[in-house]
């Protein structure tokens, strides 16, 4: 098989909900990824930070609000950068245990990766990036009373806050990032889309109050690094057409065309497939030769090797 450098976007369920879940979810994750690196790929990992940045923020929240003297505000921003450092502090253990287990010995680092936004990102006036864990009304209805708080209503499955979520522009790491895949280590990097900063004055980076797309900020990543595949791994196993309806029909490849014209018709789930969709057919679109694949984690391997998942080309 084709040696291929492939970004990996890994979704929610690679990492669980809590401290103790993401301790179990990070090996399984582990021995998706160490599937392919055992098989010579060059991989570089992204993944998500919805609950984690909740949770993180939801905490300093606390802190400050329970002993104002004493604490000051944590910017979102910075809470991004915490979810970053646990979350790769997990996974770089857990996979440098799986590769060392199977005999394979490389440098495993994740990289705290700042990404910029647009300050004028008309996201940054309509959120639309569910954080934290779900509530209930009640609960959604004191935060939005007491805080100030945006929530959503999240397809039946209970309310949730919502942040903004301005598109990626650029990787300001992007140049380490490149150094330490050139000399063949196994980079964590993008975590939760990337801390989102924009330039002031001079060389100067302010963190902004948001939450960027993993699936976008992946898709940023891939492009940068000259990526020839990027692998969206989730919890189903292919997209489908009709989702969830008596006439659901799974899809083992997608055109962009085609892609668009299901987008148009509404079969992706914004906030949950379509980010994945869209951000799939930008990679596929960006250079000949460059395929996006969706599919479950646990069949990352089967999916590389053209087994399963949804293949997104050109
Ligand atoms: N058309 C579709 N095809 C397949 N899954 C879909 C579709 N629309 C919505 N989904 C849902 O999207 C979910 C993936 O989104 P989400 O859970 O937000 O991703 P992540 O893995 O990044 O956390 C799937 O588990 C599935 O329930
Ligand atoms: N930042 C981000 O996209 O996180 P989730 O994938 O957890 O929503």
């Amino acid at each position: 098989m084709d040696k291929k450098r492939i970004v990996i976007a890994l979704g929610g369920n690679a990492l669980g909900n809590n401290l103790p879940e993401q301790m179990i979810a990070v090996k399984q994750t582990s021995k998706a990824i160490a599937d392919l690196i055992e098989e010579g790929h060059e991989v570089v990992i992204a993944h998500g930070n919805g609950p984690q940045v909740g949770m993180i923020q939801a905490a300093m929240t606390e802190l400050t609000r329970s002993n104002p003297e004493k604490y000051i505000p944590c910017p979102l921003s910075v809470c991004v950068a915490m979810s970053q450092g646990y979350i790769g502090y997990d996974l770089q253990n857990a996979l440098r245990e799986e590769l060392l287990d199977r005999g394979i010995r490389k440098g495993v680092a994740t990289v705290l990766t700042q990404v910029e936004v647009d300050p004028a990102d008309p996201a940054f006036a309509h959120p639309t990036k569910p954080i934290g864990s779900f509530m209930t009304k009640e609960e959604a209805d004191k935060m939005v009373a007491e805080r100030g708080y945006d929530v959503i209503e999240d397809a039946g499955r209970g309310y949730r806050r919502v942040v903004a979520s301005p598109k990626p522009q650029g990787i300001v790491e992007i140049d380490t990032i490149q150094a330490l895949v050139e000399s063949d280590h196994v980079v964590v990097a993008c975590g939760g889309g990337g801390i989102p900063v924009f330039t002031t004055e001079g060389h100067h980076l302010k963190g902004a109050a948001a939450v960027i797309d993993k699936d976008f900020a992946s898709c940023v990543l891939a492009q940068q690094l000259d990526a020839d595949c990027l692998i969206i791994l989730t919890a189903v196993e292919k997209v489908a057409i009709n989702f969830g309806k008596p006439d659901q029909k799974w899809l083992d490849s997608l055109t962009p065309d085609e892609a668009r014209k299901y987008m148009e018709e509404g079969h992706f789930a914004p906030g949950s497939m379509l980010p994945k969709v869209q951000a799939a057919v930008q990679f596929a679109e960006s250079k000949e030769g460059r395929t996006a694949l969706i599919t479950l984690l646990e069949k990352a391997k089967d999916g590389i090797a053209g087994r399963t998942g949804t293949r997104i080309q050109a």
